[in-house]
């Protein structure tokens, strides 16, 4: 029996930007399906960053259009990862404080507030003390701090910019299975950018895989293997094969 083709949630048509007179985008067209994982992966500054900040409203681009499910991105609701965790979290606020944020700015009760930030103590097994301070915990502490904010309001999309540039492997991993988790369990289409191909293959049902300047799809190559994967997942004869194609298209596409 034939399966059905997932259903889109995000049309990027005809997306065009220029830096100061240099084309980095022209005529960009792009399909996101719903509830996947999608890796963006690139040379250095083909634009994978200036990519997910146009497509989340980060970043006016030139022209295009980019629709969620058919909708503008006013009436989505979206999250977003930064890569400095540092500077993302409010300082003079405690870490339960920072996730509730943004639902305390819907004007959401005290109650469901503290519901919700209980369900996402859940789902990342929070185990720290959630009354300190962001400077007061880890690195990777803050990280995923700034992920269950991001995660609070529900988002029906989630964007993460190098999310595991600034932690140690330890951190990485875990931060992967929470992602992973919280994609399985709520079903919210996330896309990433990273520099580390594990780090991209690993999460990815699709990775993209962008050209030099102007920046073009360089391939999309699709990822099955059955989630949740395990940190092993790394050494499987099928992990390592779409890992090696990926290398061999990123490094094709330095010789250029
Ligand atoms: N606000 C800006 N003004 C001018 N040029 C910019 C601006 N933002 C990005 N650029 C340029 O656009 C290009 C793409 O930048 P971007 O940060 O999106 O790339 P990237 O692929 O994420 O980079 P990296 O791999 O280094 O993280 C770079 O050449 C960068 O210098």
């Amino acid at each position: 029996m034939s399966q059905n083709p997932p259903r889109t949630h995000v049309t990027i048509g005809n997306l065009c930007k220029e830096f100061g007179g240099a084309t980095l985008y022209k005529d960009f067209n792009l399909e996101i399906p719903y509830g996947k994982i999608i890796s963006i992966f690139g040379p250095n500054g083909c634009g994978k960053s200036t990519l997910i900040n146009m497509i989340a409203g980060l970043m006016p681009y030139d022209s295009g259009q980019v629709l969620f499910d058919g909708k503008d991105l006013k009436d989505t609701k979206i999250g977003y990862v930064f890569q400095n965790y540092r500077d993302a979290l409010f300082p003079w606020m405690s870490s339960r404080d920072n996730i509730a944020y943004p639902l305390r700015r819907t004007g959401m009760s005290e109650a469901k507030v503290s519901a919700r930030v209980e369900e996402l103590v859940q789902l990342f097994e929070i185990r720290f003390n959630l009354d300190l301070y962001p400077y007061e915990l880890s690195g990777g502490q803050q990280q995923t701090i700034s992920i269950m904010r991001a995660l609070a309001p529900k988002p029906e999309i989630l964007f993460l910019d190098e999310p595991f540039s600034a932690l140690d492997f330890e951190m990485t991993l875990f931060i992967r299975e929470k992602l992973q988790e919280a994609n399985i369990t709520t079903g919210t289409t996330m896309m990433i950018v990273s520099h580390d191909l594990e780090d991209a293959v690993f999460l990815a049902d699709e990775i993209l895989l962008l050209t030099r300047r102007p920046t073009a799809i360089a391939s999309l190559l699709y990822f099955d293997m059955p989630k949740p994967r395990l940190p092993e997942a790394v050494s499987h004869p099928d992990f390592i094969q779409i890992k090696s194609k990926a290398l061999e298209i990123f490094q094709a596409e330095m010789r250029k």
